[in-house]
Parts: C-alpha cells; structure tokens; sequence
C-alpha cells in the first residue's frame, strides 16, 4: 500500500472526502502562506486583505472603492497592502518611479498588467489595452502629432463652433424671466461627444441639435461599469472561464444591443470619413492616424476603427466628470465663481475667448487643477506590474511581478500632503502658493496631483482637454450667470457617487440666468 493510499484510503467514499478536505485546506494554506511566507509579507495592510483578493474584489465591486482605500492609508500609512500581490501607495515619489521612463528609481516605467488591460481576445489592439511597449510607441507615434498643442490649435475653429452652439442652445431655452435650470452634465456631455465625434469620425452626433444622447451613450457608463466589474474576475481564470459560455444571459440585453449599435454607427461614420469621395482635407485625428499609413507600419483601418472608437470614451466620460465638478463646486462657493467672472469678463467679447488666451488666466487653469485634484476622474489610479527583477517604488524594494499603483484620491485628499484637502481652494494652484513661503497651501504637494497620469502611457488627449475645459467653462461663465438651482438636484454630494473605475454621475442642476454685470 502506497503513503497515497494511507492518506486517502481506498473506497470511493474516503476518496471524495479527502479531495474535500484537501480542496478547503488549500486555500487556508495559500491564505497562510500569503500571509506569513509570501515575499511581500513585511508590508502593512489588514490581514484579510493580505491573506486573500476577496476583500478587495468586494471593495472593488462596492461602489466606493477609491475612498475604502483612503481609509486604508489613513489608517496603515503611505504603502498598504491591498491584496495578497498588490500595493497601493500614496506618496508623490512613486509617480516617477513606478510611471516614469526617465525620472524614477527605475530603468524604465512598469509595464502595464495583463489583467487590468491586456487583450484576452486578440481583437484589434487599441493604445489603450496593448501591454506591450513596443506596440505602444509603435501606435503613440502615429497618435501623438494628432493631439498635439499644435494640432489642437489648427481644430480650434471645429471646437469653438461646438461650444458656441451650446451656448445658443442653452439662450434659445431661456424662459420670460431670462433664465433656465438644465441638467448640466447633459450639457457638457453633449457638447463633449459632438466635438470628439467630429475630431474622431468627421461628423458630429448631433447631441446639440437634437438636445438629446444617442441610445448607446446612455448605456455607455453602464458598459464601462460592467467590464469593469468582469475585469476583477481575471484574478480567477477558472472561475472566469466557467463563467464565459453565460457572458450573454448574465449581461444586460440593453447593453449589448447598444454597444453593437455603437460599433456599428462608428464603422459607417469612418466607412464615410474615409471613402474617396469624401475627399475631406480638415486637421482632425482621422487626417493624422492616415498619415501612418505612408511609412510602412502604420495603423491597419481595424486598428483606426478601435483607437478612434477608444477615443470617444476616454475623451469625453473624463471630461464631463473634471466639468461637471467644477460646476458643482462653483455653484456652491459665490466667491470662487466670482473670482472665476472677474477674470473672464475682463474680454471685451466672447470672441476674444480663444485657446491661446484662456490658457494664460491663472484662475480659471487653478479651477480646472482643483477639481482634477478633489474628484480625479480616473479615482481608481492606474495599474502598474513591476518587472520579474523587482523594482523600487517610493524607497521601497518591491519584488517582481508584483501590482502596484497610486491612489490619486488617497493622495490628493491626504493632510500629511495638502492643507485643508477636504475644501474647494483653487488657490492652492496660483503662483503666489509655491513662492510665498506664508501661503498657507506654499507646502501643498502640487506634484503628487496628475489627473492625466505621467511617463510613457500619459493622456494622450490633455492638450485637447485642457483645451475643452477652458473653453467651455469660460463661454458658459462669461455669457450666463450660474446660479446654484432651486431643486432637488442642486448640489452633488461627490462621495455618495458610485464609483467602477469611472464616476457614475448624479445629475446637476444649475440655473443659467442672463448675465447682470
Ligand atoms: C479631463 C479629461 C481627461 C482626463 C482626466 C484623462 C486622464 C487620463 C489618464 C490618467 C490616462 C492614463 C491612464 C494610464 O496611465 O493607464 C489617460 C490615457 C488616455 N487618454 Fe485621457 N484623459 C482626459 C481626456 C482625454 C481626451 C480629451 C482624450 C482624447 C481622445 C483622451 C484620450 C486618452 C487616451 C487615448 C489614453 C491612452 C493613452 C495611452 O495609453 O498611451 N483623454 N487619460
């Protein structure tokens, strides 16, 4: 008789019972192991989250992540472990050393991790999910010149038509008493995904004429959200195989019709963009990702189709959350919106708003900064692996293959790094903060804010964003006097928003009234 044999006897039954047994054991081993053992066993953290990703998958899947990971740090300091192979950390340096090529501790930035982009299903690749940094700089080389400062200053025509149609849009709806309360995240979002479908697909949707979303943008936070939630079951291959053959009864009817529709509508946009006929010479995106095309390894039409597609989402969901909190904060704080309007009125016209001289009024760019600072629109940070060698974050020795990233609302709401973080003080952003030695914001850590991330994989659109956002609030504030609405819906309690890597919006409020002054 084998030691087999003795320990698992003979008979079927003892067999079955000691496949059982050794099935609940193993998990309980592996919990002690990754508690006491695992290579990342000195770092603080609570010891469930240690032990086990369940807890973590529960946060993730618990609408308020980004802020259970802030009391986390609150409570274990700058590096917590938050799963068995992941750290978060909340300290500036770690920007430069985990994202940078250049700048950190690090030969280079930390890839990307398979499990939180990756492309499980060999469909095209878009610069948003390849890990391979190859490929990467292979598709950023081609998209770069398309959302350059230069770029977007040859579309400025395109984009000041947008934003002056809403500004008319929103006139035309005034009432006698020369005011109007509109949802004004509809607002922004519309204006947003007509510039962005025009930029990506040479044609608008036609959001600000009809005043209404195409059936898929509607759904397009939801579908967000749903592969969100399915990417945290990456972290059980089995499980997650079981689980694909029941994808299409366990996923909304709904969203799958729409993002079918959206795939769709984008293919016979960029059909017409593209066909001879068109003949468009205009300095939109499509214009630039063409122009690889000429040198050999450029952008296959699948792979414009994707990254155009790709550009929609990341454009103008972020977007419309960085406006809809300056909106928020703004309307509840009379002196900062006043601030904000002695600034921009000082144009003589609202033809006189362009890119080039909004970008240098340092209140309005402070606005934009704090609510990037206070409601990051990507608040779930951004998710690194570092190489099988290990590496170095924040003065930390960090094994290989380990996940690492920084919790930008972890540190931007943090007081070891910002003076009252939890209020609205643009003015921690302004010149006199960083060279008056007695601002009260002069030790404020400005750096460990980077609402468009940093090294290699940085927003590719942040001119362009900056470019929008300026703009828009600059012609909303110049033409209107917002007020604070008189509804249910006149303020957002930031917070009490679901979070699934993106903001899942309440709706706003605010009344445009005729402009007093
Ligand atoms: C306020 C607005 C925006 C914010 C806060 C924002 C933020 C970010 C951040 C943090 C990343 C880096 C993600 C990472 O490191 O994994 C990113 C990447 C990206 N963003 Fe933005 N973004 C904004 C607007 C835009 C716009 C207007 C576009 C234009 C199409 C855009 C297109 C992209 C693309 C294509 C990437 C992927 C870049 C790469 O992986 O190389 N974003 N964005």
């Amino acid at each position: 008789m084998g030691y087999l044999d003795i320990i698992i006897g003979r008979n079927a039954l003892s067999q079955t019972l000691s496949v059982l047994i050794l099935a609940c054991l193993y998990p309980v081993a592996k919990w002690i192991y990754n508690v006491v053992f695992h290579p990342l066993a000195r770092f603080p953290g609570p010891l469930l989250w240690r032990a086990s990703r369940l807890p973590y998958m529960r946060a993730a899947w618990g609408k308020h992540f980004p802020y259970e990971i802030r009391d986390l740090h609150d409570q274990y300091g700058d590096v917590v472990r938050v799963a068995p192979n992941e750290l978060s950390f909340m300290d500036p340096r770690a920007w430069d050393d985990i994202y940078s090529n250049t700048d950190g501790a690090n030969a280079r930035a930390f890839k990307k991790s398979e499990i939180w982009h990756g492309n499980p299903d060999n469909g095209p690749s878009s610069v948003f999910i390849t890990t391979d940094f190859k490929e990467h700089s292979r598709i950023r080389r081609f998209m770069d010149p398309a959302f350059s400062e230069r770029a977007v200053s040859q579309q400025e025509p395109i984009i000041q038509d947008y934003v002056s149609i809403c500004i008319k849009k929103l006139q035309e709806r005034m009432n006698d008493k020369a005011k109007v309360t509109v949802n004004i995240v509809d607002w922004f979002n519309f204006t947003l995904f007509d510039i962005i479908g025009d930029l990506s697909f040479g044609e608008s949707f036609g959001c600000l004429d009809k005043c209404e979303y195409e059936g898929w943008m509607s759904q397009m936070a939801d579908s967000i959200k749903l592969h969100y939630l399915s990417i945290n079951l990456r972290w059980y291959p089995i499980f997650n195989s079981m689980l694909k053959p029941f994808a299409r009864f366990l996923v909304p009817k709904e969203i799958i019709v729409h993002h079918m529709d959206y795939v769709q509508r984008s293919t016979e946009k960029l059909k017409r963009r593209l066909s001879p006929e068109a003949n468009i010479k205009r300095p939109d995106f499509v214009s630039q990702l063409l122009r690889s095309e000429d040198r050999g390894e450029g952008l296959t039409p699948d792979e414009v189709l994707q990254n155009s597609m790709l550009f929609i989402n990341a454009a103008s969901e972020t977007t419309a959350t960085a406006l809809t909190a300056v909106a928020n904060n703004l309307v509840q704080n009379p002196e900062s919106l006043s601030a904000l309007e002695d600034e921009i009125r000082k144009f003589s016209s609202p033809s006189d708003l362009s890119l080039q001289s909004l970008k240098q009024l340092p209140y309005l760019n402070a606005v934009l900064q704090e609510a990037l600072r206070m409601c990051n629109p990507n608040p779930i940070g951004h998710f690194r692996i570092t190489p099988p060698t290990g590496g170095k974050v924040a003065g930390h020795w960090v094994p290989g293959n380990t996940m690492v990233t920084i919790q930008p609302i972890a540190l931007a709401h943090s007081l070891k790094y910002f003076h009252e973080p939890a209020a609205w003080r643009p003015e921690r952003w302004l010149k006199e903060a960083e060279t008056d030695v007695n601002s009260p914001y002069y030790h404020d850590q400005r750096k460990g804010v980077r609402g468009f991330g940093w090294g290699p994989y940085i927003c590719v659109g942040e001119p362009l964003a900056w470019a929008w956002m300026r703009l828009i609030i600059a012609k909303m504030v110049w033409t209107f006097d917002l007020k604070k609405a008189d509804t249910p819906y006149s303020t957002i309690d930031w917070e009490a928003q679901d979070v699934f890597a993106i903001v899942i919006k309440h709706r706003l409020d605010v009344t445009f009234a005729e402009r007093s002054a």
